[in-house]
């Protein structure tokens, strides 16, 4: 449905030279959410604009619909972009239109007849829940109720494709949510494939099947939701999950961790831990079978597209070589397990 073979994008030239994209290669099948998430500067906007055309790469392929993109140019590009919607941040209605004839006006640029747009347009203000507001300018309608009508605009021209550049991050949690559920039926109901670009983890966690990360033009992970929230292939997929998680040790712990243990020091852990062993009485068995004490500073279940995923933070109280063997039993249960650093046992 969509797919970006060996895509690069190059801003500017010689010493000024911005490689925003690098050899990008995506596919998402048809009917799925893929979101990009990435740092900021990353390439993400340029990414999703490299789908519709609003970018041209300076390489590689670009095919929408069965379509190559990169080889359209003209009207038969301006076609093709009918079968593409997108939204934005900031939402990009006309101001001096009313919320129908912002959704009228890609229909009315196509040359559909007044008959016709009353059609299709009625129907799409009911999807999104604005019936009511028809006749009302963006200027009286809150946030959400804007990215509504930007919803109902991009839906107009009857687009296969839904591109969504950090559609949420100007919305507050709440409205984020309903938003997203929208988004999420119209994937469901229309068979709407959709990428979405955003720097929140929650957005992807909500609604995306598959998540690709990006990071100086690079994508460097492409997973499925559960695998990239259960086991991120990077460092910086890692950075990414532990900051939604805030699983960090203990303000005041960290002031006190020493990297080298001695003689008078414990370990301080993070185990990550998903599918059998959430269900394990994993650390009872620690004490019975390691004869370590395990004392949990943090903790964290979250489930993710059915998959449960659990986070803790723990002191591990017992000698070198039985910390060390509960370690080892850990790993052996499919437990990740970090060394934090050590922390003095008087302390
Ligand atoms: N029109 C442009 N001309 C020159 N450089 C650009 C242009 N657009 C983007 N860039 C550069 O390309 C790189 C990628 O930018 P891009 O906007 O795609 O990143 P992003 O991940 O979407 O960032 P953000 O989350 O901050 O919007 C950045 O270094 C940016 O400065």
């Amino acid at each position: 449905m969509i797919e970006l073979e060996n895509v690069s994008k190059t801003y500017g030239s010689g010493d000024g030279a911005v490689h925003a994209l690098r050899k990008v290669n995506l596919h998402i099948p048809k009917g799925r959410i893929h979101g990009v998430i990435g740092l900021s500067g990353a390439g993400k906007s340029t990414l999703i604009r490299c789908v519709n055309l609003l970018e041209r790469p300076t390489d590689g392929r670009v095919t929408v619909n069965g379509q190559e993109m990169t080889r359209l140019s003209g009207q038969a590009l301006n076609r093709a972009r009918h079968r593409i919607g997108m939204i934005f941040q900031h939402f990009n209605l006309l101001t001096t239109r009313t919320v129908f004839a912002n959704v009228a006006l890609p229909l009315e640029l196509m040359g559909h007849r007044r008959a016709s747009i009353r059609h299709r347009v009625t129907p799409l203000l009911k999807l999104v829940g604005l019936a009511d507001k028809a006749h009302q300018f963006p200027a009286q309608l809150s946030g959400g109720q804007k990215q509504r009508v930007a919803i109902a605009r991009a839906l107009a021209s009857e687009p296969a494709v839904l591109l969504c550049d950090e559609a949420t991050s100007a919305l507050d949690p709440q409205t984020t949510g309903s938003i997203l559920e929208l988004l999420r039926e119209i994937n469901r109901d229309l068979g709407i494939t959709i990428l979405l670009i955003t720097h929140e983890m929650e957005v992807v966690k909500s609604i995306c099947h598959r998540v690709g990360l990006i990071s100086d033009g690079r994508l460097v992970e492409d997973a499925e939701v559960g695998d990239f929230f259960t086991a991120p292939a990077t460092q910086l997929g890692r950075t990414f999950l532990n900051d939604f998680l805030q699983l960090e040790p203990p303000r005041g712990l960290n002031s006190r961790l020493q990297d080298t243990p001695d003689a008078h020091t414990h370990p301080v852990v993070r185990l990550t831990f998903s599918g059998n062993a959430v269900s394990t009485p994993l650390i009872s068995r620690l004490a019975r079978d390691c004869g370590v004490d395990v004392s949990i500073l943090q903790a964290k279940v979250e489930s993710i597209q059915q998959r449960t995923l659990g986070l803790m933070i723990a002191e591990l109280m017992g000698t070198a070589e039985q910390t060390g063997q509960a370690m080892r039993y850990l790993e052996s249960h499919e437990l990740k397990v970090e060394v934090l650093g050590h922390v003095r046992r008087d302390d």
